[in-house]
C-alpha cells in the first residue's frame, strides 16, 4: 500500500519556471539560474494536515515535452501532475494544453491535475488571458487553472502543491474505502470477513448506546 506517498510530476515548455517552482516549494527559495537537466526527481518529507507525506516530485527538463519519452516511464507511478505554462508565452500555454491532453489519454485513471501559469509578476508582459478564478476549485474533470509567480510568491506556491498533494490523498482515500466495500460485497455468506465485519457494526451500536444513556 502507497500509505502517504505522494509522485507528481512537473512538465511544460523549456524556461517557463519548472524548476523555479520546484526549488521555491521544497526549500522556500528563489534562484535564477539552474544547471539544465533532462530529469530530475526530488524527496522530501512535509507536514500537511497533521500528516507526514513523503513527497517526490519529478522535474521533466522542457527539452523532452515533445518526444515525452523521458516522462513515460514515471507516467504510470505518478499520483499527480503540474502542467507549467508562462503568462508570458502564449506557445506555452498551447504546449501546456496538449500536455494535459496527452496525460488524460496515457494515464487511464484520472489523476488530479493543475494547469499552471507561472511568472504571473510578469503581468505587463502578459500573452496568456488570466486563467485564476478568485475562488479556486477542482472542476469535474479532476483539473484546476491557477496562476503564480516563484520568483515572488512563495506563499502561493506553496498553497498550489499542498492543495495537489490534499487532493491525491482524497482520491486515494475514496478508492480505498470504495475496494474495501467492493471486497466486502464479495465475500461468501459466513464467511470470517463479513463475520468480523457484522460484529465490527453492531459493536460501534451498541457503544454508541451505552454512551447515549450515560
Ligand atoms: N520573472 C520570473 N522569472 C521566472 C519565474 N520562474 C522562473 N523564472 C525564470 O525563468 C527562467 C527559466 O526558469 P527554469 O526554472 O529554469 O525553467 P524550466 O521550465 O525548469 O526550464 P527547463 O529546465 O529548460 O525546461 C529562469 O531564468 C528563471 O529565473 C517567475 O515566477 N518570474
Amino acid at each position: 500500500m502507497k500509505g502517504n506517498t505522494v509522485n507528481i510530476l512537473v512538465l511544460g515548455k523549456e524556461g517557463v519556471g519548472k524548476t523555479a517552482l520546484v526549488v521555491r516549494f521544497l526549500t522556500g527559495r528563489f534562484l535564477t539560474e539552474y544547471a539544465q537537466c533532462d530529469e530530475m526527481a526530488y524527496e522530501r518529507s512535509i507536514a500537511l494536515d497533521d500528516k507526514q507525506v513523503s513527497l517526490k516530485v519529478i522535474d521533466v527538463g522542457g527539452k523532452n515535452i515533445d518526444k515525452k519519452s523521458g516522462s513515460k516511464e514515471s507516467l504510470q507511478k505518478i499520483d499527480g501532475a503540474v502542467v507549467v505554462y508562462s503568462i508570458t508565452d502564449r506557445q506555452s500555454f498551447d504546449v501546456a494544453e496538449s500536455v494535459v491532453d496527452w496525460l488524460r489519454k496515457e494515464r487511464s485513471s484520472c489523476i488530479p491535475i493543475v494547469l499552471l501559469g507561472n511568472k504571473s509578476d510578469l503581468d505587463h508582459a502578459r500573452a496568456v488571458s488570466n486563467q485564476k478564478s478568485e475562488d479556486i476549485e477542482w472542476r469535474n474533470t479532476g483539473y484546476m487553472l491557477s496562476e503564480c509567480s516563484a520568483s515572488s510568491d512563495s506563499e502561493g506556491v506553496t498553497k498550489i502543491f499542498h492543495m495537489l498533494v490534499r487532493k491525491i490523498l482524497e482520491k486515494r482515500d475514496t478508492h480505498i474505502k470504495a475496494q474495501r466495500k467492493l471486497s466486502l460485497s464479495h465475500a461468501p455468506l459466513g464467511s470470517p470477513k463479513l463475520i468480523r465485519a457484522h460484529l465490527r457494526r453492531r459493536f460501534s451500536v451498541f457503544t454508541r448506546e451505552r454512551t447515549s444513556t450515560m
